[in-house]
């Protein structure tokens, strides 16, 4: 496995707390901890501290994606998921959390982790005013064009 690190710097704003870090060797995401006891009502959706501000290297970005089991067990995810972090951005990463269960509240304590960084290389693109596209085999075909559950009933035919 490849064990190249990407340096990034992390100011805690809360110095009882951890740095992101990842579970396992070759974790695409490092868990972020909640800085506050919060406590979700069904469908409620709250802003939360991590605690900790990060400075990326020019042509990185930081993504905040949901954890699975959290998901998975409790229905919490993210608004706006992933957020985006752009490396330019100096302030406390926050997560927009959500409970779309629809009968128990979800509480969360501080220093749980409630979402994981993954961090990528991403491209900047000159976006180029053309009057028409060059064609592809998909062409305009979207939208479960291809299809979707094999128990779905077409409406088309
Ligand atoms: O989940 C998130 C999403 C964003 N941010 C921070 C970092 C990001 O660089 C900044 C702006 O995010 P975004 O561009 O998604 O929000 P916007 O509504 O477009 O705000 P702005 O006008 O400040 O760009 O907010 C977070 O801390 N957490
Ligand atoms: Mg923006």
């Amino acid at each position: 496995m490849d064990d190249s690190q990407l340096e990034v710097l992390v100011q805690r704003l809360d110095p009882d707390l951890p740095l992101p870090s990842y579970a396992h060797p070759g974790d695409a995401g490092a868990d972020l901890v909640t800085t506050v006891d919060v406590t979700l009502a069904p469908g409620e959706r709250a802003m939360v501290p991590t605690g900790i501000a990060i400075a990326l290297p020019a042509g990185f970005v930081a993504l905040v994606h949901p954890r699975s089991g959290l998901a998975a067990r409790h229905g919490l995810s993210i608004v706006n998921t992933p957020g985006t972090v752009d490396a330019g951005y100096r302030g406390e990463i926050k997560v927009m959390l959500i409970n779309h269960d629809p009968r128990e509240p979800i509480e969360l304590r501080r220093g749980d982790r409630i979402a994981q960084l993954v961090i990528q290389r991403f491209e900047r693109a000159a976006f180029v005013d053309v009057a028409g596209l060059p064609e592809s085999v998909r062409g305009d075909g979207g939208y479960g064009s291809t299809g979707g559950f094999s128990s779905t009933v077409s409406t088309s035919e």
